[in-house]
């Protein structure tokens, strides 16, 4: 369990992270959103005990960071942002000194390397220089060392940063994978990876702390959940579904020439929009209800919060 209180960071005059306060257990993989420079590596940094907070209380598993970092250290795996390693030491070799350092010994070590290799799919730059290899691969490395212990509690700073599709897909699977007792907290720019692995989102903005439910919640609070959306494949006259009952505005979106219907609180708005079309015998090519775009909650949420 972790319980963070009043967390605060300042850098000189700039505050950095303002007063957080939220706790994780066991179970959630919570999504960490925030617009660039909204505090969410300056948080992970002090979750790992290596960045100092300017005031307020981080304790995990019951003991305080300030007096057991390195007690809290051993339970925890960490992917900073970016991909800090030793350039000149290979794949192996660097996870083999992380194991070192993880205490980590015969048996147990050589299983543990098998598996994580396996797990973030490094077997074919094993030996290679770090520093000669693509930023996936560095991510992957540095992956490997924060998954390495088979940690309870595992904080990833971008963790699918500068992959190619298919390796995003590969780590997302690795993390939902986890055994259901782990504790993961997960950065990221990309919404659909929080609807897709997290079942909690925290989004923050100028170090404040903004929303923090289910991605479903965040997802409802969308003007597009709900809404119905349709596509003619013939030039139509749309003018009658903005009159139908429980239809607060209408919308086409322009590049598509898609109509958009949006409802009043949560009037459900499809059959009264099916029996339309079907009564006036028109011909459309899509019609679904949308499920939210967390793209817009996202901008919505965090425009409105002042630098
Ligand atoms: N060591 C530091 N000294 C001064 N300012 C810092 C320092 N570290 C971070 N900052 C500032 O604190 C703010 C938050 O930075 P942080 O890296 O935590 O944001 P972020 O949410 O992780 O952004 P991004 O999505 O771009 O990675 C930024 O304005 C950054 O410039």
């Amino acid at each position: 369990m972790i319980s963070v209180k009043n967390l605060t960071k300042r850098f000189g005059g700039f505050t950095a992270v303002d007063n957080l306060s939220f706790e994780v257990k066991p179970g959630d993989i919570v999504g960490f959103l925030g617009p660039n420079g909204a505090g969410k590596s300056t948080t992970m940094k002090m979750l790992t005990g290596f960045l100092t907070p300017s005031s307020g209380e981080i304790r995990i598993a019951d003991q305080a960071m300030d007096q057991s970092s390195k007690h809290i250290q051993q339970r925890l795996g960490y992917l900073p942002e970016g991909a800090p390693a030793y350039g000149d030491m290979t794949p192996i070799q660097f996870l083999n000194f992380i194991a070192d350092i993880r205490k980590l010994k015969g048996r147990e070590k050589q299983q543990r390397l098998d598996e994580v290799i396996e797990q973030v799919a490094l077997t074919e730059v094993l030996n290679r220089p770090i520093e000669n290899l693509s930023k996936g691969f560095k991510r992957r490395v540095g992956l490997a060392q924060a998954i390495l212990h088979d940690p309870e509690i595992l904080v990833l700073d971008e963790p699918t940063d500068g992959l190619d599709p298919n390796q995003k897909h590969q780590v997302r699977e690795l993390i939902q994978n986890l055994s259901k007792d782990k504790l993961v907290i997960i950065s990221t720019h990309i919404l659909e990876e929080v609807a897709a692995v997290c079942n909690r989102a925290m989004i923050i903005a100028s170090g404040r702390m903004l929303f923090d439910a289910t991605p479903e919640a965040l997802q409802k609070k969308s003007r597009y959940y709900r809404a119905i959306s349709l596509h003619f494949t013939q030039m139509t006259d749309i003018s009658g579904l903005a009159e139908l009952p429980g239809v607060a505005d209408m919308e086409v979106e322009r590049h598509s020439g898609r109509v958009l219907l949006f409802p009043e609180g949560e009037q459900e708005l499809m059959p009264g929009v099916s029996a339309y079309i079907k009564n006036r015998g028109l011909q459309v090519d899509s019609l679904y209800e949308e499920q939210g775009r967390l793209d817009d909650v996202f901008r919505q949420m965090t425009a409105e919060v002042k630098v």
